[in-house]
């Protein structure tokens, strides 16, 4: 058993700010024991403009963010799961996941590969889509799937995390209230279910700016598909919450019902 956190917030243009936000979140973190803290997508900032945010990307190296949250993770013995902005060349980004670990070094990270164009964001004309699925990583929460948001919407991902073992599975996200109201629960619980895995999802929550609002409901999902966790705060306030994370459980329910897939007859997928 661990305890994992989710924290949810309302990351604004301000990477100092947004910091600041998750400082006190890892506290809170630490306070309540757990081991990992969970922090959403893009949660370095979230721009008004494709162009904004192509403007303040930093390299992860050198960002003044990731380096503030590597030091709170190793000060504090808390891996971290986070999603930033990072620069590709010709003026474009990658949505990139980082899994730091509890001694505050970057033990892996992944770029996401689906981008959501819809309605009016259109992520493809400031992201380019990753090229690789990271394989699960070792962790002190057991091992972790990384993929982001979008991502949700496509079971082959999680899939393919399953066959690599992956007992968790990560969506850092910042859905849309009109989809999130419609699809969020119902994709997370169907991720759950069908990879037999713990399905942690931290999510951007509340008004970012005067043109974009995130829905929230960071969720945290059993094996058997049981919402564990659904933080309906309003996003006036960064908050945090706790899991006790079950990997034997998670065990149990692989073993009870096998889902052996039948792709000598669908090879396609
Ligand atoms: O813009 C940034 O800086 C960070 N990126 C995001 O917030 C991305 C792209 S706009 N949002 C989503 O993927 C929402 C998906 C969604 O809402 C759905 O699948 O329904």
């Amino acid at each position: 058993m661990a305890i994992v956190a989710i924290g949810q917030l309302c990351s604004t243009a301000s990477m100092s700010h947004n910091l600041a936000l998750c400082q006190t979140l890892v506290k809170k973190a630490v306070d309540a024991g757990a081991k990992a803290l969970f922090l959403p997508e893009a949660t370095d900032y979230i721009a008004s403009s494709p162009q904004e945010s192509a403007s303040l990307a930093q390299p992860m190296d050198t960002s003044p963010f990731v380096l503030g949250l590597r030091r709170a993770a190793k000060e504090n013995t808390l891996a971290i799961n986070v999603g930033i902005h990072v620069p590709s060349g010709n003026g474009r980004l990658v949505n990139r996941s980082c899994w730091i670990s509890e001694k505050g070094d970057i033990e892996a990270f992944y770029d996401k590969l689906h981008l959501f164009d819809y309605g009016v964001l259109r992520e493809s004309n400031s992201v380019e889509g990753g090229k690789v699925i990271a394989p699960p990583v070792n962790t002190v929460v057991g091992r972790v799937g990384l993929m982001i948001c979008f991502d949700l919407r496509f079971p082959e991902m999680g899939i393919a995390l399953k066959r690599q073992n992956a007992q968790v599975i990560t969506y850092p996200s910042a859905f849309t209230v009109l989809t999130g109201q419609a699809h969020w629960e119902t994709l997370l619980r169907a991720r759950a279910i069908e990879t037999q895995t713990y399905v942690i999802a931290s999510a951007q929550v509340g008004a970012h700016n005067e043109k974009r609002t995130s829905y929230g409901h960071s969720m945290i999902v059993d094996p058997w598909g049981k919402v564990l966790l659904n933080l309906t705060g309003g996003g006036s306030e960064a908050e945090i919450g706790l899991v006790d994370i079950d990997l034997d459980y998670q065990q149990e329910i692989k073993n009870n019902m096998p889902l052996l897939r039948r792709t000598d007859i669908y090879p396609q997928v």
